[in-house]
């Protein structure tokens, strides 16, 4: 099984050609539009979502067989077809053009996989089994979102600091500021994201911030945050504690 490198890949605006639209094919070219990619299926049959996409001008059918060259422009390529022989031609292109390629559910064809993906506001979960257990990949995706059988993870909730950070490190940012990395996971705390899921977004704004403040100028030595290795060394007098 080859170690396979995790990566988000930006498809906005590029061509990415989806091989095959039955409701596999389907699916990808959904999740491929939801990042603004610009996409190409090709297929002589269709189903009827792809279709209606295409009537919408939303994607680009071609209404025939794969053929040679249909990979020129391509950034990535999908097959879902459900011919073996057109998924090796396919392979054989991909790889004399360099193109990303994956073959749905043909491991060994594929030069990236798909995980199974968990997403509130701008986190994204990404689960992978590196093609050992697929089944496995999916619990992971219930496990965190949630599923008629699963309840969903309080550790999703934690997504809903997004914005707050994203806004405070930008302040941060502009004046200039640098913190020890450890100080911000020291900061990120269950009763800021308490006070967000409150709803009282300008409370936790300003105890983000002091907490954030007592970084700078403190006495830690460069790179070292002190309130982190308490924070550590209480939770391994804890761990030692109960057992
Ligand atoms: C290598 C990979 C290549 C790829 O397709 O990208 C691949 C390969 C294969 N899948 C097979 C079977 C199943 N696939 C699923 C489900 C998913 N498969 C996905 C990805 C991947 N599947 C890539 C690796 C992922 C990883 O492990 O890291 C997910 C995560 C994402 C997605 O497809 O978008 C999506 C869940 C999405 C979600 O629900 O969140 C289920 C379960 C189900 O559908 O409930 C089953 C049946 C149970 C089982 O086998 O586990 C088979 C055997 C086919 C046969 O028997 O003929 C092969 C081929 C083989 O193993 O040889
Ligand atoms: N349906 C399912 O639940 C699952 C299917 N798969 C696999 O994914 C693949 C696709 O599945 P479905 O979408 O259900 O199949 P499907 O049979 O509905 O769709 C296959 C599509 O490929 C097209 N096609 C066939 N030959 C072609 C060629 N030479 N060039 C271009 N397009 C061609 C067909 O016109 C059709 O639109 C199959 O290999 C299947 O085993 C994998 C997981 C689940």
């Amino acid at each position: 099984m080859p170690a396979y490198y995790p990566a988000f890949i930006d498809v906005k605006n590029r061509c990415c050609v989806v091989i095959g639209g039955g409701n596999i094919g389907e699916e990808k070219v959904v999740k491929l539009l939801d990042c603004d990619a610009s996409v190409v299926v090709i297929s002589p049959e269709v189903n009827e979502g792809v279709s209606s996409l295409a009537n919408d001008d939303r994607i680009v059918w071609h209404k025939r067989e794969y053929q040679a060259g249909d990979l020129e422009d391509a950034f990535i390529a999908i097959a879902a077809t459900d011919d073996n022989k057109v998924n090796r031609a396919i392979a054989a292109e991909a790889k004399e053009r360099n193109v990303l390629l994956n073959v749905v559910d043909v491991t060994h064809l594929c030069t990236f996989i798909a995980p199974s993906v968990a997403i509130r506001g701008d986190v994204t979960v990404a689960a992978s089994t590196g093609g050992a257990s697929p089944a496995l990949a999916r619990k992971f995706r219930e496990l965190l979102d949630g599923s008629p059988i699963e309840s969903s993870h309080p550790l999703m909730d934690y997504a809903e600091l997004t914005p707050l950070l994203a806004d405070v490190r930008s302040e941060i940012r502009s004046k200039g500021i640098t913190l020890a990395t450890d100080h911000w996971q020291a900061c990120i705390t269950d009763n800021l994201l308490e006070t967000v899921l409150d709803g009282r977004y300008g409370e936790a704004r300003s105890t983000l911030l002091d907490d954030l403040m007592k970084g700078v100028g403190c006495e830690c030595e460069s790179g070292v945050c002190k309130m982190w290795e308490e924070k550590k060394a209480l939770a391994y007098s804890k761990a030692g504690a109960s057992s």
